[in-house]
């Protein structure tokens, strides 16, 4: 007998407890500005009562035996403790004895002995954004002060080693540091980091106007923001630490876009949806009910509609997020299509393709050279690893193999 299930894929969404309310300013954030959809609401704090809603919908709506709740903003910590107590309470009284995991995405400047101690108590993964060393991070992670904030969150840093709270990194890559992959490398290894995720900074602003102005992806005549990485620099960017990596590092250091790309190799699902062939799995709840496609996409033409008046699966298994995920494939253009490393890159992610592809087709990404620089550069080290995982060796082999001449 088979069974139906049409919906056997987690249902994922992520929570803004405080909206986009932060302690700081970085220059390049693209979360900053969503307040100005929200000017009606004198704070944008999610209340107890929608927080027990979302936790009993969400919950009720899973098919998969383990739940991730994913803690995002803004900045997360401007809630106090009895917040996140409060959550843990609910989604025990909800989650009728599923395995609930929580992971929080903070500056990390706000941290203290409570809330490592917290953490580690309730087994929370805390995604910590640190640039690289501090001349690099305090290029744009400013406060609002316009203060440097490296220092405090080397603190904060601190704090969760010595609770032995799991973290890692999240690092984006710009104008300023792209330059310099191997400083920028070796910091997170002597800190202590070893899971890794760089994201690129690809902005683009409207009438010169820098902050709060980031272009929609809808926006037809922005400008690429300063700060923005180029293609060419993101690509030697990676390739110059997969070197590194692939030498002394395989098995011990986890970075992202590597693992995710030898999964693609392999035929696995990649664990960043940037990577994958459709998307559209991660929604966004923001302070107030309003549930949008995507963390990058929260803009009124991508809001799915509210909590209080929608099924939270009915609007992440709706007509319009199906399309939305399935438009990563449907529209990328030509030129992806006939490229020999789409089945690694996909083309990356949609908010990025507003370049026009060599036969004069809108939609390509403005990163397609650095990526398609990075896929050929790995792939004899991509087949190995291959070869060694489909012969059930580790993949940490490459570097006895590279010692040994190779390839
Ligand atoms: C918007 S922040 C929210 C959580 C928290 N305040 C933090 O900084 O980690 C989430 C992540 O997005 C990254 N980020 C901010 N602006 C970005 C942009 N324009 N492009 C890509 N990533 C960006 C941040 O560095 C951070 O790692
Ligand atoms: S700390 Fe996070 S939310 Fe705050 S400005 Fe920086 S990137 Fe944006
Ligand atoms: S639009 Fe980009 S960030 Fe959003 S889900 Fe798709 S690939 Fe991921
Ligand atoms: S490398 Fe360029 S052409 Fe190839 S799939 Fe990626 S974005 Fe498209």
């Amino acid at each position: 007998m088979s069974v139906y299930a049409p919906f056997a894929k987690p249902l994922y969404v992520m929570l803004k407890p405080v909206g986009s309310f932060c302690n700081l300013s970085c220059d390049y954030c693209y979360y900053l500005e969503k307040s100005k959809f929200y000017t009606q609401n004198k704070n944008h704090v999610m209340s107890d009562e929608l927080l027990e809603r979302f936790t009993r919908e969400y919950l009720e709506s899973q098919t998969m035996p383990q739940v991730l709740f994913t803690w995002h903003g803004g900045e997360p910590l401007m809630r106090p403790l009895s917040f996140y107590k409060k959550a843990l309470e609910l989604q025990k009284q909800y989650g009728r004895g599923r395995q609930i995991d929580n992971s929080i995405q903070t500056n990390g400047t706000l941290l203290t002995d409570e809330w490592c101690a917290f953490f580690k108590e309730n087994n929370f993964l805390v995604g910590i954004s640190i640039d690289g060393p501090q001349e690099f991070h305090d290029e744009y992670r400013r406060d609002k002060m316009n203060r440097p904030t490296f220092q405090r969150v080397m603190r904060g840093i601190e704090l969760l080693k010595k609770h032995e709270v799991e973290f890692n990194c999240m690092a984006v890559v710009n104008d300023y540091n792209a330059d310099y992959p191997l400083e920028f490398y070796r910091f997170f290894k002597e800190i202590g980091c070893q899971f890794l995720q760089f994201t690129p900074i690809v902005e683009r602003m409207t009438n010169g106007q820098l902050h709060p102005a980031l272009a929609s992806v809808t926006e037809k005549k922005a400008e690429l923001a300063p700060f923005s990485v180029t293609p060419q620099q993101w690509g030697n960017f990676l390739c110059t630490i997969f070197d590194e990596w692939v030498k002394n590092d395989v098995g011990k250091i986890f970075v992202q876009i590597f693992d995710s790309t030898l999964a693609n190799w392999v035929g696995e699902q990649p664990g960043v949806c940037t990577m994958a062939k459709t998307c559209g799995h991660a929604g966004v709840m923001e302070f107030n009910g309003d549930v949008y496609s995507c963390d990058h996409f929260v803009f009124p033409e991508y809001k799915l509609g509210n909590i209080y008046t929608e099924p939270l699966a009915g609007m992440m298994y709706s007509e319009k997020q199906l399309k939305f995920g399935n438009d990563k494939f449907d529209k990328l253009p030509r030129q992806c299509k006939e490229c020999d490393v789409l089945f690694a890159c996909y083309g990356e992610c949609p908010k990025n393709r507003f370049s026009t592809d060599k036969y004069g087709e809108t939609g390509l990404n403005y990163l397609c050279k650095g990526y398609f620089q990075f896929f050929h550069h790995v792939m004899p080290y991509m087949d190995f690893m291959k070869k060694e995982l489909m012969e059930q060796r580790p993949p940490a082999n490459i570097m006895k193999w590279i010692k040994q001449g190779n390839p």
